[in-house]
Formats: structure tokens, sequence, C-alpha cells
């Protein structure tokens, strides 16, 4: 176990009304403490918070007034002795805090290491550990729930009834095989086993099937409103947020920009993007955004491909068919209120499959029938993100994959009247894999590449 005290600025940086350098470890008072002026910190409760001044240890000048909470282990975010330094929120002056702190002993931490040590010293598994970093990047009240359902453990106590389940079932099966008291132990085994593998497969199974709603209730779905220029994308956008979020001229080609905007709709989370009008052109700046709203295209889970109702289909119009072949798509033939020129027919026949909407948005019509086609596409039916547990982490799913390959194996073993032995071995495997999740057999290396990408003093 590393002992050293680490420290590190736990605040955003840049100005704000406090900033707080964090420290943690066994020197974590002892470093403070002369530095401080106001009362001695080795002498007072723990989880109590004191105002003073914080002298520089060279010139004994006052560096900062701060409020210092001293928060002894183990009933500490790390387990570890804790002290946070609460100073005015300016970048030199939180800076110069921390100078002082590593110029007495302490180490810069590294990323994520606070949570790092909170799971080395066992307060939290990997999975919840990781469910930290979620919950700093939630962007959505949904994608938070999950994250914070998470931390507190409910997908740890999931997979860890699994995994005692198919311990339990090898145990026992070890023992009937050790002691074979019965004629019929070895067939008494295979059944147990099968029933069990089984059972913990459904499971798994269930898990994994929902995963996919809980990446969309996490991320939220990647929509790409795309469109030849002025058909009114931005107004689509400003129609969804409710706001007026994006500009909106009579001008083809006044989105120059990739423009993103969180929107909740059904209870499902779109991240919604506006795109610049995809057209051969020979405008600089609105060529960089072409190339941009191309590249969206490839990294959305939905695309809204708007059509002008007052115009006849452009060659234009049927490369965006063609790009988006295959995505998942509605069409809105915006402009309804102009006369028709454009064949709704043949946008009926390129379209197939997919969704085609008519609205107006200049008057707000047909925002509703899109909210109801864009639920539609995602889920069938009323969302409920409740009590049910969401794995939404790409490493906890690949976990997951694994296991049902391993619990497949088994089975398959088990059927194929293979011996007891072998089957163990998958079953094993598989009980190996969910301890990954949450971090009770994984690899050290594994360890740091997950911390890594946490965020600094985090
Ligand atoms: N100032 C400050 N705010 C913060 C944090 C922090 O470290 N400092 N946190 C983090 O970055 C989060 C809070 N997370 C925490 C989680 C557990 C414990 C903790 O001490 N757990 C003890 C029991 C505490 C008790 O019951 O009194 C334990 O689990 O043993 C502390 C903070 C969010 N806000
Ligand atoms: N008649 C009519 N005009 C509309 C409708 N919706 C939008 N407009 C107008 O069409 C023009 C273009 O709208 P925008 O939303 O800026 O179009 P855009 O697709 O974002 O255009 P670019 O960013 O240039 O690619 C504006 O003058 C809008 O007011 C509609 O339903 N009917
Ligand atoms: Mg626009």
């Amino acid at each position: 176990m590393e002992k050293d005290t680490i420290a590190a600025i736990s605040t955003p940086i840049g100005e704000g009304a406090i900033a707080i350098v964090r420290l943690s470890g066994e020197e974590a008072v002892s470093i403070v403490n002369p530095l401080f002026d106001g009362k001695d910190l080795t002498n007072v409760d723990s989880h109590t918070i004191h105002y003073g001044k914080l002298l520089d240890p060279v010139t004994s000048e006052m560096v900062e007034e701060v409020m210092v909470t001293v928060m002894k282990g183990p009933k500490t975010f790390t387990k570890e002795d804790v002290i946070e330094i609460n100073c005015h929120g300016g970048l030199a002056s939180v800076n110069r805090l921390l100078e002082i702190v590593l110029s007495r002993g302490a180490r810069l931490a590294e990323p994520g290491e606070f949570t790092k040590r909170a799971f080395l010293n066992g307060r939290i598994d990997l999975s919840q550990a990781e469910a930290v970093m979620d919950l700093i990047r939630a962007k959505t009240d949904k994608a938070m729930n999950i994250a914070l359902k998470q931390l507190d453990g409910k997908l740890s106590k999931l997979v860890n009834q699994l995994r005692q389940s198919l311990i339990e079932t090898v145990a026992h099966v070890e023992v009937n095989i050790d002691y074979p008291e019965y004629d019929d132990v070895e067939e008494m085994s295979h059944q147990l086993l099968r029933e069990k593998t089984e059972e913990v497969y459904q499971e798994v199974e269930r898990l994994l099937s929902m995963a996919r709603q809980g990446k969309i209730l996490r991320e939220g779905i990647a929509t790409a409103i795309i469109g030849r220029p002025n058909v009114g994308k931005s107004s689509l956008l400003n129609a969804l947020v409710h706001e007026t979020k994006a500009i909106v001229t009579d001008i083809p080609g006044t989105t120059r920009d990739v423009i993103e905007e969180y929107v909740n709709i059904r209870g499902i989370p779109l991240r919604l993007v506006d795109t610049a009008g995809i057209r051969e052109t020979e405008d600089i700046v609105e060529k960089i955004g072409v190339e941009r709203s191309r590249k969206v295209l490839k990294e959305s889970d939905l695309i809204l491909l708007v059509l002008n109702y007052g115009e006849t289909l452009s060659d234009e119009d049927r490369q965006l068919f063609e790009a988006i072949k295959g995505l998942e798509y509605i069409v809105i033939v915006n402009k309804t209120d102009l006369p028709q020129a454009l064949d709704i027919d043949e946008v009926k026949r390129l379209a197939g499959n997919q969704k085609v909407i008519t609205t107006a948005l200049i008057e707000d019509k047909g925002i509703d029938q899109l909210e109801d086609a864009i639920a539609e596409t995602f889920f069938a039916g009323d969302i409920d993100s409740g009590d049910l547990t969401y794995v939404s982490n790409v490493r906890h799913i690949q976990l997951l994959q694994q296991t049902m390959k391993a619990l497949e194996d088994a089975k398959g073993a088990i059927d194929a009247g293979m011996p007891i032995d072998l089957v163990q071995i998958d079953v094993t495997r598989a009980w190996e894999l969910l301890g990954e999740i949450v971090g009770d057999t994984v690899q050290d290396s594994l360890i740091d590449q997950l911390f890594s990408q946490f965020c600094l003093g985090k």
C-alpha cells in the first residue's frame, strides 16, 4: 500500500469563489499544521473546519486567508487522513498553496489517485470508483441517477450475488466429487451445475439487453440535424430546445459551425447537433463546417434529415439519403406552409422503413409528432430507469459479454456430457470475469489505466 501523502487542487482551474487544495496520507496534518497560523491542528477533533492564515514556510509571511478541514482516517474519502485547504478561488492563490504543500513533502497526486486510494483501501470497489467518474461526467439527470446507483453499490451487489452463486455451485460440486457417497453423484452435480449456470446466464443476458438503454440514458442519443442550407435545421434545433439557441436567417449558410445542445424528449436525453448545411461550397469557413457535419454524421445514433416542402428534391438531397443509408434516421419535411414542390412519394420511397414527418416550424407545427417519432424509435413504450440497474460502462459490458460466452461454453460442455472438472473451468472463468467488474480479480495495469483517465484532484 502506498503510504506517501498526496496533494492536488480539487476544484476547477480558473477563477472561482473558493478553491480547495486536498491532501491525503499519514503526513497530511503534519505538513499543513506548521503552515497554519490559527490553532494547533494536531489537537482538534476530526471532521472540523478551522479559520486561519496560511504562512509561507520560508518568510513566515501570510500567503492566504483560509479555512482548513481536518478529517482523520479511516472515516474519510480515502480512508486516510485528509486535509482540505479552502482558499480564495484565484488561480495564483491556489497554485501557490499547492506549491507550498509540495515543498513540505507532499507529492503531487496523479489523476484519480484519491479515488484510487479509496478503492485500494477498500472503501469502494472498482465499479463504484468508475461511478465517481461517471457522476462527474453525467450531462443529464438520468445519467446522473444511473451513476449514483452504481456509486451506491447496486451493480456491485448484483454482480457479487451472481459470483456467490457460481462459487457456491463449484464448491458444492467439488465436495460431491471428493466424497462420492452416492452412486448418482455425478448426475446430480451435472444437474445442479446446469440449473445454476442457466440462472446466472439469464441474469447476465438481462443486464446486457438493458445496456443499450443504459448507454442512451447516460450519454443521450447523439442526434445530428442535417440537410441542405436554409431548409430549417437551426429552426428545428430551436423548436426542440424550446429556446433560441441557434441563429436563424433566410441566408443559406447561416450556421457555420456545429452547435450542440442537450434536450429531454419524452424522458429521453438527446444530444442534439445542428450542423452547417451540407453542400459543395467555396467559402473557407463554411467548408470547414461542412467537413465537420460529415464527421458528425458518422458518430450519430440518430439523424434528423430536413427537407424543404417548397422545393423539388435536389441531387444534394438524394446524396444525403445515400450518405445515411443503413443508419437510424427520421425525415422531416419542413415548410409545409409553402406551396408544394416536393414529391412526397419519392421521399417516402427513398426513406423506406424510416419515418417521414411533416412540419411547419415557422408556425410551430409538427413538433409533437416529431417528438413521438423520436421516442418510438428508441423505446417501444415507456422507459423507466426507476429501480433497474443499467450497465452502461463499456468495460462492464465487454466483461458481461465474455461472461455469457464462458457460461455458454459451460452449458455446452454439460449438455455434451463432458467431465465435471472441465465444466468447472468455464464456470470459474465466468466467476473471474464478473470479478473484474468489481475489481476483485483484476490486474494492476488495468487499475492504473482506469484511474489515469480520471480528473486531477479526484
Ligand atoms: N469537500 C469535499 N466535498 C466532497 C468530497 C470531498 O472529498 N471533499 N467528495 C469526494 O471527492 C464527495 C463526497 N464523498 C465522500 C464519500 C465518502 C466519505 C467518507 O468519509 N466516508 C466514510 C464514512 C463517513 C461517515 O459516515 O461519517 C466511509 O465510507 O468510511 C467522504 C466523502 C463530494 N464532496
Ligand atoms: N416558410 C417557412 N420558413 C421557414 C420554416 N422554418 C424555417 N423557416 C425559415 O427558413 C430560413 C432558414 O432557416 P434556418 O433554420 O436558419 O435554416 P438552416 O437549415 O439552419 O440554414 P443554414 O444554417 O444556412 O444551413 C429562415 O428564414 C427561417 O425563418 C417553415 O416552416 N416555413
Ligand atoms: Mg442553420
